[in-house]
């Protein structure tokens, strides 16, 4: 018997999630997977009313999960628009395999839950693996419908999917197009602006300052006047290795002491951190491969990091992964200046001291030039150590300045450096340490 919309009883009560109604109906014969006009089944109106038990009780019976409406809209895709979050949990645990069902649009439930910024059930959905690369019929993936809803949870969530976030669509658009477009570049921002392989989000859960913009985001030190870095090729001390550079014989090892990086391009837990060897990376000169053993540093940034706002200390980084202790983490990248010039300058907060035995100091300042290392926090109980690296030139007067993990960091942990005892007799006058560890050191209580 069919009425008006070509609904039958049996949609009316799934409707009305009057599930007793549908089982006496169910019972006399009424067939489970009608259409309606739009080509919905009674169980795909009881998912869009938010019905639960009848929804239960509709799969017990045998209705079928996988119909599409006519907009290709399946139980999941209506529930998930919807954020009726039971539901999506629900039909995941009887029929999972229609997670990454597409509408016709292309879209899959997490993309309809992501428009409409059901954040509890876009974790369920990805913790169910559904796949944020999917492109839809215009070519976006899951980031450009969050750049466009300006969620940065969800955004930030699905980078951790890694959902790709250089992904192009139809229209030339990019998910950083698309949140620059909708003026929500705070959320899914690259503050790189794509320089690093991995992008680094900026999030600000604390108070309403934007990301910092004061300073130009650069990928390697740079000068403003000039230093005469003597980056001679000939100058360059270099090995003759056809192998992978990991045996003693390596000169560039043997300058570093020795090779100290492992197959995984990480220190060993015995690598001295109360006074790092400098280390000599391979280089242009060298006979080996680009991809030998001795080149971390020089391949740039691997982990995944996030510039936050601190309760105390502005903003810091934090890890987004577990991150095993030896791993090189970033460079202190800023403007090479000298100790004379630094003395000069007014703001003195990112100034990195390139202290060496050999000729005129010089300073890193990432003040108006820098990179994610500038907004690394001092910790009385550090995270990373400062190492000095050579890799394309070897002037000893300026170490690259690289951070490793000098012990294991969970994902969400901030990441801090020690400044030194110099820093704290300096600054203490005008401000105290805020790294709120126990064992802090330079707290005003601890004075
Ligand atoms: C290199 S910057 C670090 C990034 C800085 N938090 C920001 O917002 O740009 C150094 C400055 O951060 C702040 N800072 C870093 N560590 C701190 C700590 N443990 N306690 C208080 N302030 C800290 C101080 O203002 C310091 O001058």
């Amino acid at each position: 018997m069919e009425g008006q919309n070509k609904r039958t009883p049996l949609h009316a009560a799934a409707a009305e999630g009057h599930h007793e109604v549908c089982h006496m109906l169910v019972q006399a014969g009424a067939n489970l997977d009608m259409f309606d006009e739009e080509q919905r089944t009674p169980l795909m109106v009881a998912c869009e009313n938010n019905h639960l038990d009848t929804v239960k009780y509709l799969l017990r019976a045998g209705a079928a999960v996988s119909h599409k409406d006519i907009m290709g809209f399946t139980c999941l895709h209506l529930a998930a628009k919807l954020g009726h979050y039971d539901i999506v949990h629900h039909l995941l645990s009887k029929a999972s395999k229609y997670i990454n069902c597409q509408d016709d649009g292309g879209w899959t439930p997490i993309t309809w839950a992501i428009e409409y910024k059901h954040k509890e059930l876009v974790h369920l959905l990805l913790a169910k693996g559904a796949d944020v690369n999917i492109r839809d019929k215009e070519e976006n993936v899951c980031l450009h419908w969050a750049a466009l809803s300006g969620c940065d949870d969800i955004a930030q969530s699905l980078l951790d999917a890694r959902c790709d976030l250089n992904a192009v669509n139809v229209h030339g658009d990019s998910p950083l197009h698309v949140a620059a477009r909708e003026n929500h570049l705070e959320c899914v921002m690259d503050i790189s602006r794509g320089y690093e392989a991995v992008p680094i989000t900026c999030v600000n859960g604390v108070d309403s300052e934007p990301c910092p913009e004061n300073f130009k985001y650069i990928p390697d030190n740079c000068v403003t006047s000039p230093l005469n870095i003597d980056k001679d090729i000939t100058h360059l001390q270099h090995c003759s290795c056809t192998d992978d550079c990991a045996s003693s014989t390596c000169v560039c090892g043997q300058l570093s002491l020795r090779c100290w990086y492992d197959s995984e391009g990480r220190l060993p837990l015995d690598f001295c951190q109360r006074e790092p060897p400098v280390l000599f990376e391979c280089n242009h000169a060298c006979s080996c491969w680009r991809n030998c053993r001795n080149r971390v540093v020089q391949n740039g940034l691997r982990v995944r990091l996030q510039l936050f706002k601190t309760q105390k200390m502005g903003w810091g980084v934090k890890a987004m992964q577990d991150i095993p202790q030896g791993t090189f983490i970033c460079e202190y990248v800023g403007e090479i200046i000298s100790d004379s010039e630094a003395d000069k300058r007014e703001n003195d907060s990112f100034l990195f001291t390139l202290d060496n035995k050999v000729g005129d100091v010089h300073c890193i300042d990432a003040r108006l030039f820098g990179n994610i290392g500038r907004f690394i926090n001092h910790l009385c109980e550090p995270n990373v150590l400062a190492v000095r690296v050579f890799t394309m030139h070897q002037d000893l007067r300026f170490p690259r300045i690289a951070f490793f993990s000098s012990r294991p960091i969970k994902a969400g942990d901030q990441i801090g450096f020690d400044y030194g005892d110099h820093y704290w007799r300096v600054k203490s006058k005008f401000f105290s340490c805020h790294c709120g560890s126990l064992k802090c050191r330079h707290s005003a209580a601890s004075r």
